[in-house]
């Protein structure tokens, strides 16, 4: 019975089901039919016996229950889950009892579930209410799903980080992963724990997933993993096992400083200024940064920076949305190293999507006893497909729970995490396996259907905004028909005057965001990462090499053509290993010392649309120094041998983006066609503008979100490292406001500020697993392009 009503119960070896048995009528006052319901194992929670009690219900005195803990979607939005019980009726105590027995067998037999988790309570996230959301939202859920916790309160900035790092490797390993009940600084510290601890060769970090409960200011974590900021659904994620491998970045201040990691976004400028000031707001809770983004918006400043980049290979399917079982990410073959402990040795149950997973599982249940055969009135399981129908209501036949046999666990297999054993995103043009990743043909992700891009061997152009063939960003980024980065000017009529940057001086190269991150990266990343153009990290870094004395290695401007030829850069040095550094040398300010004269592009062929002031382009015109403009554009960009993307500019933003970074301020995510584990990050580029122009920035974020050229001064460009100085200069267009002359922004990475602003910033693909699927619906609207190959799918 189910509320009062006579329902047929089947089970098979996928999922539970049940029906009315008469539909025809209505029990106090409801419909029959709708309480239909088949519910597969993978999204059952647990089974419990109720000992029996006096039922309220009009069609039966007393009953003795089974209840089968599991959830539902939302009709509004299928990534906001609640929990759902059914209290299905028995003949009797014994029958009720066996049931859940029965249901309990199967769900143990699906692997990942967590069984034992390590929560971080963080009770000063957001508005200080995440040790209410963890006995609210998230302890009933786990406590239905029968997984051990334990709860610490952090008291103090980098609690968590700490716990994670100084852990015994053998507590560590009791866990089978940490849950963090906060904001995204909280998941962040975790994260960073865990990388310390692989950095030290801990196997037992490998196996760690992480999982996300916003109880934060923005938790942008974990909107983009579940497409919801519902506590109670990322608890239900966590509790069902959900995996999936997540790409970082991570940024490293360059003088010595310290190195973060993140997860959604590290942005200097507007993004920096905003997080310095709210700081100092905290007691306003997360209303505060809505306050220091307007005023930081009244004040607009630009700063000057030189950028090095190193752009990713183009996907062959770039406008493929990220969703639960998205075909980029699984394409990019994420492998990690070390199986989880759980992993099931049975071929039955082999995961796919970490083919190199085997071994016995020391939490797998032991095989089961006991017939497979279904008994007339037992809660068999159909082996093999096959069905047993049940009744469970009283005055049926006695039924009696069979266990499932072994054989009968194929069924479990249809987990959807599974990834292609060797499926390899090629890093040139053919696009990624065949079949694997929807269309082969080759499209950048700058292609966004409606956006005019004049290709040719001069270079690819700026949509018509721009006029004359150029543009305003035509100086900026002439892109050579090959897709890279081109010192050779904009296409057909650019006004690019193609006078080259003054030449910096430039450090020595190193080993970067790090030697450490190489190892950690090399440990994770099997094969793919080469293809994807992951740089395999390796050196010294250009921190130590200063710090060891070496002089700077003079560069070369490129040739007047542009076309960077080896003879003019200097390679970075190689480490005794032969490996190259993954970043570029520091660039040398202009100005300062080694400096040749600094020449000013032409910018924009007389561009009226904001993004370069004018006064820069007359100033570069006349053959002045564009810093005597006070807000002009600064030397032309220009690739290297080694591939790296050289440019100095005035940008009131500077954004790398490494996952969609959804929020509930931006829905389609920043990035709405990154992807959460494909190993490349989004470079967004906002040059100088006017206050109308930032407004129609923040506005696209906030809705639709942001594709290449969508707005004249935004550029959007996939890469895998990159590296920001500043230079002196910039200005605020408000700056009556504050500190109008402040010569530096500061880096916000993932709402953490760092302490210098020379940063290099690379992109480990697959760095955290973590407890999600993704979202399970496109969050394409608005964006105009439909996900590809229908991967917003639902499970039901
Ligand atoms: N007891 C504590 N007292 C003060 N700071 C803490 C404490 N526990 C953790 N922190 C620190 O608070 C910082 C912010 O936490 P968290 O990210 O959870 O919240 P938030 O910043 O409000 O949310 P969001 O990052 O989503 O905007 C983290 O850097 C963390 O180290």
């Amino acid at each position: 019975m189910l509320r009062g009503v006579r329902v047929k119960v089947k089970m098979t070896s996928t999922h539970i089901a049940w029906k009315p048995v008469n539909t025809s009528s209505s029990c106090c006052g409801r419909s029959k039919a709708a309480l239909a319901r088949r519910v597969p194992f993978d999204e059952i929670l647990s089974a419990q016996a109720l000992s029996s009690r006096p039922s309220a219900s009009c069609c039966l005195p007393r009953d003795h229950k089974f209840v089968v803990y599991t959830f539902t979607r939302a009709r509004s939005d299928p990534n906001t889950w609640r929990c759902e019980d059914f209290a299905l009726s028995a003949a009797s105590p014994e029958q009720a009892r066996e049931w859940a027995a029965a249901i309990n067998a199967r769900v143990q037999l699906i692997r990942d579930r967590p069984r034992n988790l390590l929560v971080f309570v963080n009770p000063f996230s957001g508005a200080r209410r995440a040790r209410s959301v963890w006995e609210r939202d998230v302890e009933p859920v786990f406590q239905k799903a029968r997984i051990k916790s334990n709860v610490v309160d952090t008291t103090k900035q980098d609690h968590a980080k700490e716990v994670v790092c100084l852990m015994k490797a053998e507590e560590l390993a009791s866990y089978h992963g940490i849950v963090v009940v906060g904001g995204d600084g909280m998941f962040q510290e975790v994260v960073s724990g865990l990388l310390a601890r692989r950095e030290r060769g801990d196997a037992a970090a490998h196996r760690i997933r992480i999982g996300h409960v916003p109880a934060g200011s923005t938790d942008a974590v974990a909107y983009t993993l579940h497409g919801s900021r519902c506590a109670a659904t990322a608890a239900l994620h966590i509790a069902l096992g959900d995996r999936l491998a997540l790409d970082c970045g991570r940024a490293e201040v360059s003088d010595g400083g310290e190195a973060r990691t993140f997860v959604c976004q590290a942005g200097y400028g507007f993004m920096g200024d905003v997080m310095r000031f709210s700081e100092r707001l905290r007691c306003m809770g997360p209303v505060r940064y809505d306050v220091t983004g307007a005023l930081q918006y009244l004040r607009l400043a630009s700063y000057r920076v030189a950028l090095s980049y190193k752009e990713a290979p183009s996907l062959a399917d770039a406008q493929h949305i990220c969703t639960a079982q998205c075909q980029v990410c699984r394409a990019a073959g994420i492998r990690m190293e070390h199986a989880p402990p759980y992993a099931r040795s049975s071929s039955s149950f082999s995961h796919q999507s970490h083919p190199v997973l085997g071994g016995s599982s020391p939490r797998a249940p032991p095989p089961l006893a006991g017939a497979a055969t279904a008994t007339a009135g037992a809660p068999a399981l159909g082996g093999g497909g096959s069905q047993q129908s049940l009744t469970a209501a009283s005055g049926g036949g006695r039924t009696s729970p069979v266990a499932p046999s072994p054989s009968a666990s194929g069924h479990l297999g249809h987990r959807l995490y599974s990834l292609p054993s060797a499926p390899v995103l090629p890093p040139g043009p053919g696009g990624p396996g065949a079949g694997s990743c929807g269309p082969t043909a080759e499209a950048t992700p700058s292609q966004q259907p409606g956006t005019p891009v004049a290709s040719g061997p001069g270079g690819v152009g700026i949509p018509p905004s721009g006029g004359g063939g150029g543009g305003p960003l035509s100086w900026l980024f002439p892109v050579s028909a090959d897709g890279r980065v081109d010192a050779a000017g904009g296409g057909g009529g650019s006004g690019a005057s193609g006078a080259a940057s003054g030449p910096g001086g430039v450090g020595p190269g190193g080993g970067s965001a790090g030697a450490m991150l190489a190892r950690v990266h090399s440990a994770q990343i099997v094969g793919p990462a080469v293809a994807y153009g992951v740089p395999v990290l390796g050196g010294s870094s250009p921190r130590s090499a200063t710090g060891s004395g070496l002089a700077p290695v003079p560069i070369e401007p490129p040739s007047p053509s542009g076309a960077p030829t080896a003879a003019t850069v200097q390679p970075p040095p190689s480490t005794p290993g032969g490996r190259a550094s993954p970043l570029p040398p520091a660039v040398t300010p202009l100005g300062g010392a080694g400096n040749g004269p600094a020449a000013a592009s032409g910018g924009g062929g007389g561009s009226t649309t904001g993004m370069v002031p004018p006064a820069a382009a007359t100033a570069a015109a006349a053959g002045g120094s564009s810093e005597s403009a006070g807000q002009g554009l600064l030397g032309q960009p220009w690739t290297d041998a080694e591939g790296w993307t050289h440019l100095e500019g005035e940008f009131v933003s500077v954004k790398c983006v490494v996952t969609p970074c959804r929020s509930d301020k931006s829905k389609n995510g920043i990035i709405p066609h990154g992807h959460l584990s494909d190993g490349r990050m989004y470079l967004v580029l906002v040059s100088t503008c006017h206050h109308l122009a930032m407004l129609r920035f923040l506005l696209r974020l906030s809705t639709r979100g942001l594709v290449d050229r969508c707005l004249p001064h935004v550029r959007v460009i996939p890469v895998t490292a990159l590296r920001l100085s500043p230079l002196p200069g910039g200005h605020t267009l408000g700056g009556c406001l504050w500190d109008a002359g402040a010569p530096e922004s500061a880096w916000n990475v993932d709402g953490e500020l760092l302490s210098g602003a020379d940063v290099a910033v690379t992109v480990q693909r697959g760095a955290v697993e973590v407890f999600a699927r993704g979202p399970e619906t496109a969050a394409s609207a608005g964006v105009g392009v439909a996900p590809a190959g229908g991967s917003a799918r639902l499970r039901r």
